[in-house]
């Protein structure tokens, strides 16, 4: 019998554990493309309803396919009422990645899979209801209000906003929404959409995958991170004052989240996008402390430990300039990811085999049975 592969280092790291039309991340020459485009790119030209539409059908769609795309999400933005119900009993200080995770399982409750035939509209309610569930749960929990989830915004960017904030959003918020959708649309086998895969390949339904991942990318060494370098970053009221307090922390040795990342090894191309973004915002509320504490601590960093923001660094200051609360950071990271997960769910489900990986056995050999009365 052929002998299991021996694993080259903890976390999987290095192994690969299937194939993917979708993605490449820190391949030479390009640090991430989806399907091929680079994200600088799709930063700059796209809309988050085309690079959702790219993953999940698999080309750019032409003028009236997104305007037909966009239509069809803006149509599904409503709450069922039983959904509206359950989020009503969420407590006000639940985590909102907790209200996210029982928000998609109850939608699967409420709108079950039948069949992997439905999984293309299955798929489209949850892009297009997540903002409204999170913002929904949100408003009542905070305000006591019952917000109406329809918006005439047309992005999911925008839509999130006007909820949120019970206003439209201004256009430069609007953009800055997109252009993070797209940053965080999709990023080939992390830990998230991995988990995604592996409830795909035992040919569950599309909406136990979502609930997994969603629980997956609220850890701090994941999605999480974004809320944990804003808590970083509001300790300080000077650059100076970040400085001293990293490097005590790097004495400590403790983890500074939104630095490093698993598969990049000198910088994550997205970071350049979002800091640029979080510069204009900066300028426009006139910060002075945030964004020059964000940017020493990326200098910082670099000369001490030679490592670099991710993606989730400068989210954190950009997010905050447009209002959003730092509990709702990793949600939005959800209305994202939700693209890429369900574009690998799809494409698992195209060519499954179920995953199960071999462990090595680390456990005692040959242990006798004792009975109950025995044992000391
Ligand atoms: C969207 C995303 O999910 S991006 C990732 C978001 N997560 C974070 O920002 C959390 C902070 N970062 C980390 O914990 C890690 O860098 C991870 C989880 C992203 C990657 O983990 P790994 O692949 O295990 O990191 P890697 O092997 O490169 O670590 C090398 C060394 O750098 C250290 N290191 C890595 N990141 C950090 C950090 N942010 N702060 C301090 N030290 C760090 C590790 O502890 C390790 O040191 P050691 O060899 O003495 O144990
Ligand atoms: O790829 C990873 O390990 C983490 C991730 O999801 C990202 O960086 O977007």
């Amino acid at each position: 019998m052929a002998e299991a592969k021996k694993l080259g280092g903890a976390g999987l790291r290095g192994q690969v554990a299937g194939e993917t039309a979708l993605c490449t991340v820190g391949k030479s020459g390009a640090g991430l493309t989806y399907r091929g485009y680079d994200i600088a790119d799709l930063a700059e030209k796209a809309q988050f309803e085309e690079i959702a539409y790219l993953l999940l059908r698999g080309k750019l769609p032409n003028r009236q396919e997104l305007d037909g795309y966009k239509k069809k999400l803006q149509s599904l933005r409503g709450l069922p009422a039983a959904l509206k119900t359950v989020l009503e009993q969420i407590p006000k200080d639940a985590h909102p990645m907790d209200v996210m995770r029982t928000g998609c399982s109850m939608l699967g409750n409420l709108e079950t899979e039948q069949d992997f035939s439905e999984q293309d509209d299955k798929i489209d309610r949850m892009l297009a209801v997540f903002p409204s569930i999170i913002t929904y749960w949100y408003r009542f929990a905070h305000d006591g209000v019952r917000i109406e989830t329809d918006s005439d915004v047309d992005s999911i960017g925008g839509h999130f906003l006007e909820l949120l904030h019970g206003k439209k959003p201004s256009e430069l918020h609007e953009k800055v929404m997109n252009v993070s959708l797209i940053l965080y649309a999709e990023h080939e086998f992390n830990a998230s959409t991995f988990t995604a895969r592996v409830c795909a390949s035992t040919l569950s339904d599309i909406h136990s995958c979502v609930t997994g991942a969603i629980g997956t990318l609220r850890g701090p060494l994941h999605g999480g991170a974004n809320e944990a370098a804003m808590e970083l970053i509001q300790r300080f009221s000077t650059p100076d004052e970040a400085e001293e307090g990293l490097m005590g922390m790097l004495e400590r040795k403790e983890k500074i989240m939104g630095f490093g990342h698993a598969i990049y090894k000198e910088s994550d191309p997205r970071n350049a996008i979002i800091k640029q973004w979080s510069k204009k915002l900066a300028d426009e509320v006139g910060d002075t402390v945030l964004y020059p504490v964000s940017v020493r601590c990326e200098g910082v960093m670099w000369r001490e430990k030679k490592l670099f923001c991710n993606a989730d660094f400068f989210h954190a200051s950009a997010y905050h300039f447009m209002g959003i609360p730092t509990e709702l950071f990793t949600p939005i990271f959800v209305m994202s990811r939700v693209s890429g997960w369900t574009a690998h769910v799809k494409e698992q489900r195209a060519n499954n085999r179920i995953i199960r990986p071999s462990a090595d056995y680390t456990g005692p050999a040959d242990a006798k049975w004792v009975p109950i009365e025995e044992r000391p």
